[in-house]
């Protein structure tokens, strides 16, 4: 693994370009669907057009007016104080937005079969990202001589969704298919958690985790580390094993510590406000606070980042999440570990990854635009993704690994 060239000093640098061979074309195998007459030059492929929805918009109007005021052109929170008050409600309508109300139950009187405009929407979208259980030949049948790279996000993939972030504990079962799945191909959790409690709740021995969206990883130790290799160091694993332990955004913690504190006494008044500290990013969640007081915690968290213009905002789900602005996303955390585990530039590996949140679509989206894999995205709505396919709750990615050991094992036959 050359770390110098590929993933020294991410800081504050601009993505490389791609090579040639990685725009080449998506792949028609790759592909779960088809349309009709289409054709993927080179040149196209990155413009598949896409379905609008209103977080694009919002998504849009924010990082254009961040990109516009900030130089480098990263993701920004700028003292701009003319476009504060638009950036504040884009960032509010994406709030909302990023937080569905449950389905409404919207009987269509002349649809006899009883289907509700959410599960008519659902399946039209599903045309375009097939479930991956139904999916599974398809996906097995390409699969097949290939060497599985799995990599899986954490909250809404292996855990549901629940009030209290600290007790996102994920399933004795899903536990135990994790397991299994792992034992026959190399495994990777990417979670916006820090590395430390995201491994408390999976306690998996077994798999790669990379913590703080990617900005903390514990990779095998296939190369050795070059003294030129910053920051990247050689540490031990819960059970001692010697590991290489990546933290590109390792400069920033004094600052990420500092905001953190600023963020808990800001917020403390806001009731159901949850600060949580992800080592080199921070939530500040918002799931359980009256949508009447979303603003007072986006007024506490902007305020705060004014006089931290190296630092940037993202939403998740219902989560604000403050992060170092440097080159490095999930995307580039899977790249990062399909190197370490010398699975890169292989044409018979196939990375597949799952998750569910806006941060997963980074690595969705170096699956797609690499012709590298599949992407998967967990939802039980429809959302514009990178993914290829779909599931729609951690009950299906159970299945889906499940499926995966069974196929192997009969494969192995
Ligand atoms: O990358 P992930 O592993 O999906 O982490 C993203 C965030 O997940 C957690 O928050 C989400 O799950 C919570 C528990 O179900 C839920 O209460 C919250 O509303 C969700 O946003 C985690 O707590 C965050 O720190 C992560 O950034």
């Amino acid at each position: 693994m050359d770390l110098k060239s590929n993933h020294a000093s991410p800081v504050l640098a601009d993505p490389p370009p791609l090579s040639k061979s990685r725009l080449g074309g998506v792949h028609t195998s790759l592909l779960p669907y088809s349309t009709p007459g289409a054709a993927f030059p080179g040149s196209l492929y990155l413009t598949i057009p896409r379905k609008k929805n209103v977080l694009d918009d919002v998504r849009s109007s924010s990082w254009l007016d961040a990109m516009k005021a900030s130089s480098p052109p990263h993701r920004k929170i700028t003292k701009d104080v003319n476009n504060e008050s638009s950036r504040s409600s884009s960032w509010l309508d994406a709030m909302k937005a990023s937080s569905p109300p449950h389905r409404k139950i919207t009987k269509d009187v002349n649809n006899e079969s009883g289907a509700t405009d959410a599960d008519i929407s659902y399946h039209t979208w599903m045309v375009k990202y097939p479930s991956a259980l139904t999916s599974f030949e398809q996906i097995s049948n390409y699969a097949k001589g290939k060497r599985i790279a799995l990599f899986l996000d954490y909250d809404g993939t292996l855990s549901p969704i629940v009030d209290n972030p600290d007790c996102a504990f994920m399933s004795d079962a899903m536990r135990a298919a994790v397991k299994k799945v792992a034992k026959h191909f190399p495994t990777a959790i990417i979670s916006g958690r820090s590395h430390d409690k995201v491994y408390e709740f999976v306690k998996l021995n077994e798999l790669y985790y990379a913590g703080s969206h990617g900005m903390d990883i514990m990779a095998p130790v296939i190369q050795t580390i070059n003294d030129d290799q910053r920051n990247c160091f050689k540490s031990t694993d819960k059970k001692g094993k010697a590991v290489n332990l990546f933290q590109p955004a390792a400069e920033f913690l004094p600052m990420i510590r500092e905001v953190f504190k600023l963020l808990v006494e800001s917020t403390k008044d806001i009731e159901g406000a949850i600060v949580e500290d992800n080592k080199f990013c921070v939530s500040v969640h918002y799931r359980n606070v009256d949508e009447k007081s979303w603003p007072a915690v986006l007024q506490c968290v902007h305020e705060i980042l004014k006089d931290y213009p190296r630092l940037h905002l993202t939403h998740g789900r219902k989560v604000l999440e403050v992060r170092p602005t440097i080159n490095w996303d999930k995307g580039r955390a899977v790249t990062f570990l399909l190197e370490s585990l010398g699975l890169s530039n292989c044409e018979d590996v196939l990375p597949i990854y799952i998750g569910d949140d806006r941060t997963d679509e980074d690595a969705f989206k170096v699956l797609r635009e690499g012709n590298q894999g599949y992407g998967i995205l967990v939802s039980a709505e429809p959302k514009d993704s990178n993914a290829f396919y779909s599931l729609r709750d951690p009950s299906e990615v159970m299945e889906f690994l499940k499926s995966l050991v069974i196929w192997r094992k009969s494969s192995a036959l």
